[in-house]
């Protein structure tokens, strides 16, 4: 299930790449989806040994993955759902994981895989849990995003990190 022109990406020899994927917990539903939906991924790419973490909002997010990206991980995912409120706080903790995660993967060289959801409604949330009723699976789209990226890095000659 690819959304709106992502690519189908087809990965290949990745079963022994470390993965770890970091779940916050605000909106369970839609975390229970993305979480199952990162579990397929990895399983499909045949990565059979992936570490799963809960931290509790999506803010938390990008010090566990800079801490995860220390530790010899070729990929780090990132999962949580940000739906928007009465006040501008919303801006605020979909900037600062953005702007987080965004820093962690280029200081360290570790892929980050982007699954975080910053929605304005619930529905939209829901459509793209990888959920039965979805329309996108941003879990799935995650994980193997970061895989690739994680095996087309380990093709470069020259130590990157
Ligand atoms: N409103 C949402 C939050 N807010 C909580 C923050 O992520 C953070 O945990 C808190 O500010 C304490 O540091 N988190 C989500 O993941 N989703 C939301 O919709
Ligand atoms: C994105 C959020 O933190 C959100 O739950 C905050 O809601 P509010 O802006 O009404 O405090």
């Amino acid at each position: 299930m690819s959304g709106k022109g992502a690519p189908e990406l087809t990965v290949k020899n990745c079963g022994d790449l470390r993965v770890a994927v970091i779940a916050a917990q605000w909106h369970q539903q839609v975390m229970d989806g993305l979480v199952d939906g990162a579990l397929r991924a990895l399983t499909e790419l045949g990565i059979d040994e992936p570490t799963l973490l809960r931290v509790p909002g999506a803010f938390e997010l990008p010090v566990v993955a800079k801490v995860l990206a220390g530790r010899g991980y070729d990929a780090v995912v990132a999962l949580g759902v940000v739906i928007k409120g009465g006040t501008p706080h919303f801006d605020y903790v979909c900037q600062g994981v953005t702007q987080g995660l965004t820093q962690v993967s280029v200081d360290t060289g570790v892929p980050v895989g982007f699954g975080v959801l910053t929605c304005d409604t619930e529905q939209q949330a829901l459509d793209r849990a990888g959920l039965e009723g979805s329309t996108e699976d941003k879990g799935h789209e995650a994980v193997t995003a970061a895989v690739a990226t994680a095996a087309t890095l380990r093709t470069v000659s020259e130590p990157w990190r």
